[in-house]
């Protein structure tokens, strides 16, 4: 959509909201009410957690969003704002919340390692508090709990594929600590609550994910390496381009997290997609993707990030019957699209 089209849109919108026409939402299946769940997403106004929402809204449930908006945005879920079974609460969860709900998808955390590092103390507290806080309501009202973890909690693996059960080379001091540690400690206490409190906990070590609804200044290679390439400025790798990772497409995420919900087993399971590039390849490969004129530069490399990773993904074959679908070709077409839009929507002051 050219900037043209997105300025009449936004005109026939207003037009709308004028004439005080109801707004079109999304198809949403009709669900009876004991298919019906109430269910909270914690962090469903970011990148996965709005992708997660439209997947539940669509099926027709109930869905209420936390977010304190630090990286999540209202936009990523303005398409449910009005509708019926869609609820939306501005607050931090390292404060407790009190709801009713049937499930709880804890996503709400900084992901990416700028993000997460730029307040080290705010990102530990939001995985330890706030998991406290939502295994806390689970508890309560008897919900079944997931929790968004990750393969940084692999740190920088000496075994390659990283399967579950595999315990992790992290630098418990280092400058990732307060992810990768946060999301440990998250993961314990998990356990604990499943040991003394007998809730019902499903967890996901998410890889590498990327797709559209990535922030502009996310700050993660997928997103950097496509925007860098549309500009055609110089596409930063740090380090010596050698260190590898998987990426998946946020749709198949998505549907591992539903599986993995409504499934039975409750050990962590990886969901990310074994296609392993160095970053030096998939430097060149998002370069001649885009078509793009830009010079790949070496910069200085990132303190403790890890040289290898690359999913084992046998547990969620075997027991959500999962693999990803998407290939990096179509999962790329879609963000490279996205991006395009978003730079120039950024560029007219559209969009921050
Ligand atoms: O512009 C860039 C950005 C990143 N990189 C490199 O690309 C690799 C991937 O970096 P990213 O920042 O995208 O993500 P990381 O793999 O370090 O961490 C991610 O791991 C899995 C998830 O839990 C999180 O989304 C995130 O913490 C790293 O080696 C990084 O140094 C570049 O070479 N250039």
């Amino acid at each position: 959509m050219d900037i043209k089209e997105k300025l009449q849109e936004m005109e026939e919108r207003i037009i709308k909201l004028e004439m005080n026409v109801p707004k079109t939402f999304p198809p949403v299946k009709p669900l009876g009410y004991k298919d019906k769940k109430r269910i909270l997403v914690s962090g469903g106004a970011g990148f996965v957690g709005s992708h997660l929402v439209d997947r539940l809204m669509m099926d027709g449930h109930s869905v209420t969003v936390v977010d304190n908006f630090f990286t999540g945005s209202r936009k990523n879920i303005e398409q449910w704002i009005g509708h019926e079974n869609f609820e939306i609460i501005n607050h931090d969860i390292i404060n407790p919340l009190f709801i009713e709900v049937d499930q709880i998808y804890h996503l709400a955390s900084p992901a990416s390692p700028p993000h997460y590092m730029l307040n080290p103390i705010k990102t530990l507290k939001t995985n330890i508090l706030g998991t406290i806080n939502m295994l806390g309501l689970a508890k309560r009202v008897k919900a079944r709990f997931l929790i968004s973890s990750t393969s940084e909690l692999y740190g920088d693996p000496e075994i390659h594929p990283q399967s579950e059960d595999y315990w992790g080379n992290v630098n418990p001091i280092g400058p990732r600590a307060c992810y990768d540690e946060g999301k440990r400690a998250a993961e314990a206490i998990c356990y604990a609550y499943v040991r003394k409190e007998n809730i019902e906990v499903r967890v996901a070590r998410i890889f590498n994910t990327y797709g559209p609804r990535m922030h502009i200044n996310d700050g993660r290679v997928v997103s950097n390496f496509i925007i860098q390439a549309i500009e055609n400025l110089p596409i930063t790798i740090y380090g010596s381009g050698k260190q590898t990772r998987s990426f998946q497409y946020v749709s198949d995420l998505v549907e591992g997290l539903v599986a993995l919900m409504n499934g039975n087993y409750s050990l962590p399971v990886n969901l990310g997609n074994p296609d392993e590039y160095t970053i030096e390849k998939f430097a060149t490969l998002i370069k001649e993707f885009v078509g793009s004129s830009s010079p790949i530069v070496f910069k200085e490399g990132l303190e403790d990030d890890p040289k290898q990773r690359k999913p084992d993904i046998t547990r969620a074959k075997n027991y959500l019957n999962w693999s990803p679908k998407v290939s990096l070709q179509d999962g790329l077409q879609k963000t490279v699209n996205y991006f395009k839009k978003e730079i120039q929507m950024s560029k007219t002051g559209l969009r921050s």
